[in-house]
């Protein structure tokens, strides 16, 4: 593929969003866009999420700057899995992992991912909310499921999409969103700028 066959920049590290993203039908390559996950104080989880797909998009793009790499719009996305108040971010070790997952178990939670598209006009942001309702864990399913590994590099500890889709009895909204790309948000947003199967 020629550089002028490429639609634009993925900037993420997460394989969940590259695959994701092929699906839409656009050409992209990837872009390392580091950024502070930290939530301020007093910050809504709306707000978090959102403030951090802007701040992904735009790390992305000065980083297209900094190394004269061709001009084109840059994606990003951030996943937050919300409890009540609380923001489950990607645990810290085996002991957080289990944590979250007993907190998460038998109750309901909110999936926020956030959409981040910068191009030469700005960032335009979009969020993708989804209800995910989890199954009774007990103490055995949790270690058992800590001890695979799959939590440790995901927002809430689980991945709907692996493993921890056993635990999903009930799901409202994306499917896709929850796993850190909202297939059909994202295809609609890229289509506004002329990329992809919606365009
Ligand atoms: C809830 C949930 C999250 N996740 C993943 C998606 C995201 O990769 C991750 C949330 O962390 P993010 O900070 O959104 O993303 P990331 O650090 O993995 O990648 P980047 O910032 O470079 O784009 O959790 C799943 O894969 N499945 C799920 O069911």
């Amino acid at each position: 593929m020629t550089s002028s066959q490429i639609d634009l920049y993925l900037a993420s590290g997460s394989p969940r969003r590259k695959e994701l993203l092929a699906q839409t039908g656009v050409t992209f390559e990837r872009i390392a866009a580091p950024v502070d996950e930290t939530p301020q104080p007093g910050e809504s989880a709306r707000d978090y999420v959102l403030r951090l797909a802007h701040a992904k998009a735009e790390s992305g793009w000065q980083a297209m700057i900094a190394q004269n790499l061709p001009i084109r719009p840059v994606l990003a996305a951030d996943t937050t899995v919300v409890l009540g108040n609380a923001i489950l971010g990607k645990p810290e070790n085996a002991v957080d992992a289990t944590r979250m997952l007993k907190t998460l178990s038998g109750s309901s939670h909110e999936v926020l991912t956030s959409l981040g598209l910068r191009h030469a006009g700005g960032v335009e942001v979009v969020l993708s909310s989804s209800v995910v309702h989890f199954a009774v864990l007990s103490d055995a399913q949790i270690a058992d499921y800590v001890a695979s590994g799959e939590p440790m590099d995901k927002a809430g500890s689980y991945g709907i999409q692996g493993r921890g889709g056993l635990f999903v009895a009930r799901l409202e909204g994306s499917f896709t969103g929850v796993m850190g790309l909202p297939l059909h948000e994202t295809a609609v947003l890229l289509g506004r700028y002329g990329m992809g199967f919606l365009a």
